[in-house]
Order: structure tokens, then sequence, then C-alpha cells
């Protein structure tokens, strides 16, 4: 089936890019750090325009409050926002998923330019925090809507779209509210889809259909009453950051290797059939190296490096609260200091196994140090791994579109990063649910100088809005 609207579609793409591009200014220009208090409003802000946004191009939209915020309860969490655009029983329902808040950028961790006002340079990159995750790969939801109506092509499918403002911070109070809607506002819904991730080069798109699991734990070490002179009381004092830096050197060797006892056990084990899924992936020790910025790789060879990003757990040091980190030389031994490191999680890792194994390991190695400060172990939070069946009409019609769209077939890729709302989405829809990603390997997500090509922008606008045309009509599987 060759959907035959999807030309006059495409050209339609085309010719309003310039406007698709200053949708994405408006939108980079509203800075959501959803784990910043103090941005907060940006963030209730940049929920209120998308709203706007789509209640012009003829959706109905509820901003749904989700509450306070569990644990710091002087902060309402930023609302979901719940579209609908479509009501013909005769047609199917896509559910498009996709968040609007953002990690945080200042201009002094390194960016070249403001992070909040997108700069386009002379190779067409369109740098910008949230320019690839995720509000460039959410307009382009918006742009295939818009393309339609001028283009006058009936859209195919009735759209639900659920766009939440807590993704980078553990999406919280999303999931109650899935689950109290999954008869409700999703019950239409007869698949879904999120455009979050990114493709493995910067050449061939994917289809992914697994995510890896996010468990973030923060390790407090507190002991003197306010930050000391190192001259006066070094050699005297148990200082909270030496405890803290053997604590957290203790969980991750220089290989990636995971220290704590009992992880490894944890993990699937890789079956023959499993192992012939990674050669054939378009994937290269190049595109590794270009995505990292330099030859850092701790991998050999293309195999081991996806298995390690898609199918093995990882852990990584984040930060360190209290630490002296501006430039200059102040001999200070801080007071208290606050470590925090995450554990991707892959199959078979249960989130509760895993924060037992991380707390007892934590608590063993500061009774090893016999020091008289005090430790406190916290999670911060924590999100499941999610693994798709892609053989389900939602990712053929997925790949029909990318094959028109890109002129290849998709590579099927699990991806390294986290997205809770995959696994809820599954387990209380009990739909397929697909990843359909926009942007590419180089894009710089969670980084300093996050762009998003403009040819991913353009051409990913009309992947999403082939897809729709290609989902309407693909035989049940
Ligand atoms: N584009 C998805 C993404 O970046 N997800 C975040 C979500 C997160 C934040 N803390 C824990 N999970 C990610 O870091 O993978
Ligand atoms: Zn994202
Ligand atoms: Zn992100």
């Amino acid at each position: 089936m060759t959907p035959h609207h999807l030309d006059s579609y495409f050209k339609h793409v085309d010719g309003l890019q310039d406007k698709f591009i200053d949708r994405l200014r408006e939108a980079v220009a509203i800075p959501s750090i959803s784990s910043e208090d103090a941005r907060r409003p940006d963030v209730v802000k940049m929920g209120e325009w998308l709203a706007a946004q789509i209640r012009a191009l003829g959706g109905t939209v509820e901003l749904r409050p989700l509450g306070r915020q569990p644990g710091r309860e002087h902060l309402d969490l930023p609302p979901c926002l719940l579209g609908r655009l479509g009501d013909d029983p005769t047609k199917r329902t896509i559910l498009l998923y996709g968040h609007y808040d953002v990690q945080p950028a200042q201009k002094s961790d390194g960016w070249a330019t403001d992070p909040f006002t997108l700069s386009i340079d002379d190779k067409g990159r369109m740098f910008g925090r949230g320019s690839t995750d995720d509000k460039g790969p959410v307009l382009g939801w918006l742009n295939a809507i818009e393309a339609h109506q001028k283009a006058g092509v009936e859209l195919p499918v009735n759209l639900l779209m659920c766009f939440e403002g807590m993704e980078e911070n553990g999406s919280e109070g999303l999931d109650d509210t899935i689950k109290s809607e999954a008869k409700g506002f999703f019950k239409d819904a007869d698949v879904v889809c999120i455009s979050d991730n990114y493709w493995l080069g910067t050449e061939k798109p994917c289809l992914t259909y697994g995510v890896r699991g996010c468990n973030y734990y923060s390790v407090e070490i507190s002991g003197p009453g306010q930050d000391l002179h190192s001259g006066v009381y070094g050699g005297l004092a148990h200082e909270p950051m030496t405890d803290l830096i053997k604590i957290m050197g203790s969980l991750v060797d220089p290989d990636g290797k995971i220290l704590i006892k009992g992880i490894d056990e944890l993990v699937a084990p890789l079956t023959d059939a499993e192992a012939a899924l990674y050669p054939p992936i378009a994937f290269t020790m190049q595109d590794l190296h270009q995505s990292l910025g330099n030859e850092v790789a701790i991998h050999g060879n293309k195999n081991d490096a996806l298995m390690h990003k898609m199918r093995y757990p990882s852990l990584s040091l984040h930060g360190i609260e209290g630490a002296f980190y501006t430039p200059g030389a102040k001999t200070v031994i801080p007071a208290k200091v606050i470590g925090k490191f995450s554990v991707r999680t892959v199959p078979n890792m249960e989130i509760d196994d895993v924060t037992k194994l991380v707390h007892k390991h934590v608590e063993e190695q500061f009774a090893k140090l016999k020091s008289k400060n005090k430790m406190k172990f916290n999670i911060v939070h924590c999100g499941k791994w999610w693994v798709e069946n892609p053989n389900h009409w939602n990712y053929t019609a997925a790949a029909k579109a990318v094959e028109r769209v890109y002129g290849v077939q998709p590579d099927m890729t699990r991806e390294g990063g986290s997205i809770p709302v995959t696994l809820t989405f599954q387990e209380q829809l009990g739909k397929n649910v697909l990843l359909l990603p926009m942007g590419s390997s180089t894009d710089a997500a969670h980084s300093i100088n996050e762009k998003l090509d403009k040819r991913n922008y353009i051409e990913g606008t009309k992947l999403l809005g082939a897809y729709l045309h290609y989902a309407a009509g693909e035989p049940t599987s």
C-alpha cells in the first residue's frame, strides 16, 4: 500500500519549513527545566504554550494537574497535556507521547551559544536546549498536522496526545494518570508512538523496541558543623568529601565494570539468537567516536559497543553537590556533600533487587572507612526497562514510512537511555509501543551544544506524518 496523498503532504512540509523552525525557536526560548525549582513556572508556561499551539490546530486539550511533587511538597508538578484531534470511529487512534521539559543548561557550562536561543549554523545545525530532546520531535507531530491541513489532506487516523513536563525528572506523577485514565482518556488508543530517542549514527534511521531502565541514587555524607579551613583543621577531622570519593570510587571501574556484588547475576544471559541481531546493524566505531566527540570508547568493536549500550547495565557517576567546583583554589573542607549516581538497568533486573544490592554495597563501603561522619543513602527515582514485540503492524507501518521518506530499511535498535512511560503504556493500556526517533547520534542530548539538524527536523516531520498514513492502512498483525 502506498498512501497517495503523501507527495502533496511532503511538498507542504518543505514549503512550511521556515514556519516550523520559528515554532521550534519559540519553544526553545522557554527554559522548561523540570529539575530546577526556580524554573517550574517556565515548565508550566511551556505546557500552556504547547496547549495553545494544539488548540490553534483544532485539537482539544486538557492541562491535567498532577498534584504536589513527592518529597518536594512545596512544588506543584507541571501539568500533563492530554490532547485529542479527530474522533472518527472508522479510523485507528494513535497515542502520541513526548515531553516538553528539558535538562538544565547554562552558557557557562561550555555552550558556544545561549542554550535558550535557537542558533542555526551554516551546516543547518539548530543548537538549543530541547532542540532534539524532546521539543523538536514533539513539534514534529504538530508540524505534521499543520502540513496536512495546508495540503488539504485529511489525517488518516485520530490522534491522542500525552505530553508531560517531568520526563527529565523521573516522570513523577504520570503513572497514576495513565493508570486512572487507561479506560478513560486513553481507551481508544490502538497503539502508541513516541519520538524521543536517536539514530545510532547520522545517516540511517532506526525503529527502537526497548529502553534501559534508570535507578537514580544519592549518598549524603555530613560531619563538621560547617565548612572548615583546611589549614586549620586538615588532618584533624574526618572529611565528608574523602569518605564520599571512596564510596563513589568503589561502584564502578574505569572500564565501566560495575563493582557491586550480585548485579551481573541479575542480567538475562545472551542467547545465540540475540547475539545474531547486532552484526547487521549499520553502526561503526567511527560513528561512536564521532558522537563521543573523541576516541574514548571502552570497547574495541562495534558488537560489544552496541551490546553495552542496549543489553548490559551501566553505572555512571553524575556529580557531587556541595563540592567546591568553581575556578580558583579555595582551601575548604566541605561540611556536607551529596554524591549522585545511577544504574541503567536491563532485562531481567528488578528495581528493588538492584536497590537492595546498591544500598548494601554503599553501607559496607562506608562501614569499612570507620568514619565518624554520617552517611545517608537515598533513592532519587527509579524507572524500569522496557522491551516490545517489534513484529507488530505498528512497526511494519513505521518501517514503510522510513523507506518512503529516506529510501532505506531502518535498523532495529534498543535505546541505552530511559523513557519510563514506555513500560507504563505497555502494561496499563496493553497496546504496542513504538519509538520512532527523529534526531541523530551527534545531537548531544543532555550535553552542551545540544542540536537538531534541519534535515532531521524537516524529513523527520515527513516521517511522522507518513507513519500515520501507513499505520492507518497496515493490516492487523
Ligand atoms: N530522551 C529520553 C531521556 O533523555 N530520558 C532520560 C530520563 C531520565 C532522567 N532520569 C532518569 N531517567 C534519561 O536520562 O534517559
Ligand atoms: Zn527525552
Ligand atoms: Zn532527555
